[in-house]
């Protein structure tokens, strides 16, 4: 067994008092784009379950980057809620996080407040809308943001900031020649394409060490589909990412808006998703579902071969994330030289996973089996395991039985 699970780790300015993240994963259970009790509560039990940082998910830099009406838009009038989930998570031993981003395209008029924006004029499948190329002053706009966010965030009581750089929001929009056909001085070239997120961590990193905070970016090593960002490119893109001095890279992959299950891997309950979607997209997504949603089979730790690579060509400190539901697994990606892990589902499982895990033997195995109920009903419900769901409809758990 590794040594280092359960000791402490200095994430920049701040202690963490063993190696694992809750990693950002959509809780669902905003209102008014602000927290609520459950979002606290959930993060609170999270906290008490053993992990050394716990990170809310996702929360925009500004309206126009708000994809999900239950998502947070981190703004002043928010703070005092969300203080009350940071004083509420520290209390429990544990630090606070929030991950901050822009979903660029990936949004609808009725969210959003405006048309969709994003680094190309196009229409967007996910959201079945038209997006507008944003202008140059958008985009220092929004960079500007990103600064502004990770100031509220301290005035709320967060310990770290994760911006997300990943998983086609907006800054891998930008990023990734899939979604990026500017002709401007922010397309074309990996150095131009770039150039946003230079903007964005920029301000970001600037603000969180004015602050005193933590700063971690969420990066793409692949985005899962040809066209796309490939590894030796995304090496070259981390890079930069570390020559902005950020306290850790959390090295991921995928778009959620063509290839979402390179995200997260496993079986995508297709009924049960079409069944907590609106009336209008439910056949949709029964009938082309199948055909549109690539599947990625899991396996544990299934990031972590491709993570080496990163591991051998960079020098900062790294977090591995993807497929870890074991003792075996995390110690296998910590002795592998990442510095600390992020768990999503596990956690979402069990949010005592982590106690559990220092408590039990070295045979200690999240329950999760990776039929992705939780992915299906976070779009419209909120984010549960189906194990924490009573009375679910007899198809939905006549599909979850049947998936392999
Ligand atoms: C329900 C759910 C929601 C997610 N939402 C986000 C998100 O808002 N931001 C993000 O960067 N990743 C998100 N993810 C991806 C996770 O952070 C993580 O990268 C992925 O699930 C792999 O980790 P795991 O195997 O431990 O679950 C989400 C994952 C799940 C299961």
């Amino acid at each position: 067994m590794s040594s280092t699970l359960f000791t402490p780790y200095k994430l920049g300015p701040v202690t963490l008092r063993n190696r694992t993240i809750r990693s950002a994963a959509f809780e669902s259970m905003g209102k008014d784009f602000g927290p609520t009790r459950q979002l606290k509560d959930y993060h609170v039990a999270v906290a008490r379950g053993g992990v050394g940082m716990t990170t809310l998910a996702y929360a925009a830099v500004c309206r126009s980057g708000l994809s999900f009406n239950k998502q947070l838009w981190l703004r002043p009038e928010i703070v005092p809620g969300l203080r009350e989930i940071t004083d509420a998570v520290h209390r429990e031993g544990a630090a606070a996080a929030i991950q901050i981003g822009h979903c660029g395209n990936m949004t609808h008029w009725t969210t959003a407040g405006q048309m969709p924006i994003g680094a190309s004029t196009g229409f967007n499948l996910y959201a079945y809308t038209p997006v507008r190329g944003m202008k140059r002053r958008e985009i220092e706009q929004v960079a500007r943001d990103f600064g502004t966010a990770v100031r509220t965030a301290r005035d709320a009581g967060f310990d770290s900031v994760e911006v997300h750089a990943g998983h086609g929001y907006l800054i891998s929009q930008f990023l990734s020649p899939y979604t990026n056909h500017r002709h401007d001085e922010y397309g074309g070239s990996l150095e131009n394409r770039m150039r946003f997120m230079r903007m964005c961590l920029g301000e970001a990193v600037e603000a969180a060490r004015a602050c005193g905070m933590a700063i971690t970016v969420k990066h793409n090593m692949y985005d899962g589909f040809k066209g796309g960002i490939e590894i030796p490119e995304s090496i070259e893109i981390a890079k930069v990412i570390e020559s902005f001095g950020v306290d850790g890279i959390v090295l991921s992959g995928g778009f959620v808006s063509k290839a979402p299950m390179a995200v997260m891997r496993g079986l995508i309950p297709i009924y049960t998703m079409s069944y907590y979607s609106p009336l209008w997209l439910r056949y949709f997504i029964r009938w082309c579902g199948p055909f549109m949603i690539k599947q990625f089979p899991f396996e544990e730790c299934y990031f972590l071969e491709d993570a080496k690579k990163f591991r051998a060509a960079l020098k900062g400190p790294l977090i591995y994330v993807g497929g870890l539901v074991s003792r075996e697994g995390i110690d296998r990606a910590l002795d592998s030289g990442f510095e600390l892990v992020q768990m999503a589902r596990a956690l979402v499982n069990d949010p005592a996973f982590v106690a559990k895990l220092r408590e039990g033997d070295a045979a200690t195995r999240s329950a999760c089996d990776h039929r992705n109920y939780c992915i299906a009903r976070m779009y419209s419900v909120d984010m549960k395991c189906c194990k924490h769901c009573d009375n679910l409809p007899r198809r939905i758990v006549e599909e979850l039985k049947r998936l392999p």
